[in-house]
């Protein structure tokens, strides 16, 4: 019989009314286990319970090691972790870099709390466990299962507040049709990286964007209050206004990495334009962060920092990774 390991972090698939008009995380990861199971056999254990939005990198750490010890269990087919969705983007990707086993580990959550008339957790859970299950879905790294399509936890982003289908990006690898799942593509692979040290839960890493009229002021009070990483949420292709690039040649020598993202949405960072824009940020000593969004681009330096990666040795670094 196949087993899977279910973790509980809490977020609105664990939440109810606290009597004073908000939702907070309650119920333990047993409470979502649910029926229906058939021949497979779902464990639940606790590791947070909390709103994701007030979770810090020692908490990302955290899960990170439940799941590795969750995964030493031979007898374990598959993990799947309960999450809020604020920022389960960036625990999923934590997973991602660090996971180093065939065995799948699918993360999910919901839109609506355990206590509103029609919840959406359960269906959710059910499709999380038939995903982590699924031998057909082995190497394919840490995944997101929501609403009834699983994607690859990097490149994914919560694109909708409220949407029953919070969830774009990455790649597609399956979807639900009827109680089917049905297995599409596989994400490409990279290297794992070592699970976070316990240095990784001090990493000062901020992010900075760029608008019309932003002063490199932000970006510089980040620098000089001690920040080992500061990413640049820059515009378009990853473009920034008038005083970035010397800001960024300042924080650069200083030995803070800085990395180059964009506010939009999706698609690369491309270094094309000059007069301050990308590609004199880039010449300035800003990494580009590939495909990667600023959240997700600061998981990946926060955790090469913490890894003991020297500043000089942090664009290949990071580069590796892309
Ligand atoms: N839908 C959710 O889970 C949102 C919640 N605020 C959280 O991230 O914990």
């Amino acid at each position: 019989m196949a087993h899977v390991q279910l973790l509980g972090t809490g977020g609105t698939i664990a939440s109810r009314g606290n009597g004073a008009g908000g939702s907070v995380a309650t119920d333990t990861a047993a409470d979502l286990i649910g029926t229906g199971y058939g021949a497979l056999g779902v464990t639940a254990r606790d590791v947070l319970t909390t709103g994701s939005y007030r979770l810090g990198l020692q908490d990302l750490r955290t899960i990170a090691e439940h799941v590795r010890e969750a995964l030493a269990d031979p007898g374990t087919d598959g993990v799947v972790v309960t999450h809020g969705t604020d920022t389960l983007e960036e625990t999923a990707f934590l997973l991602d870099l660090v996971h180093d086993d065939d065995r799948a580990v699918v993360l999910t959550g919901a839109q609506k709390a355990a206590d509103s008339p029609d919840p959406d957790g359960p269906r959710n859970v059910g499709e999380a466990v038939l995903a982590a299950a699924d031998a057909r879905l082995r190497g394919t790294g840490a995944l997101i299962s929501f609403d009834g399509t699983v994607r690859s936890a990097r490149g994914a982003r919560k694109a909708h507040t409220t949407a029953s289908s919070p969830f774009r990006g990455g790649v597609e690898v399956a979807h639900m049709a009827g109680t089917e799942l049905v297995v599409t593509a596989a994400p490409a692979r990279r290297e794992p990286l070592p699970l976070p040290p316990a240095a990784f839960d001090d990493v000062r890493a901020e992010i900075v964007t760029a608008y019309p009229g932003a002063t490199p002021d932000l970006f510089d009070f980040a620098v000089r209050s001690g920040a080992e990483v500061v990413v640049l949420a820059g515009s378009g292709v990853g473009n920034a206004g008038p005083g970035f690039a010397e800001a960024v040649g300042r924080a650069v020598d200083a030995g803070c990495a800085v990395v180059l993202s964009t506010r939009a949405p999706w698609g690369p960072v491309v270094p094309l334009y000059g007069n301050g824009g990308g590609t004199d940020l880039v010449a300035a000593g800003a990494i580009p962060s590939g495909d990667l969004n600023p959240f997700q681009a600061r998981i990946l330096a926060a955790l090469l920092v913490s890894l003991g990666i020297a500043p000089d040795r942090m664009p290949e670094a990071f580069r590796t990774h892309l």
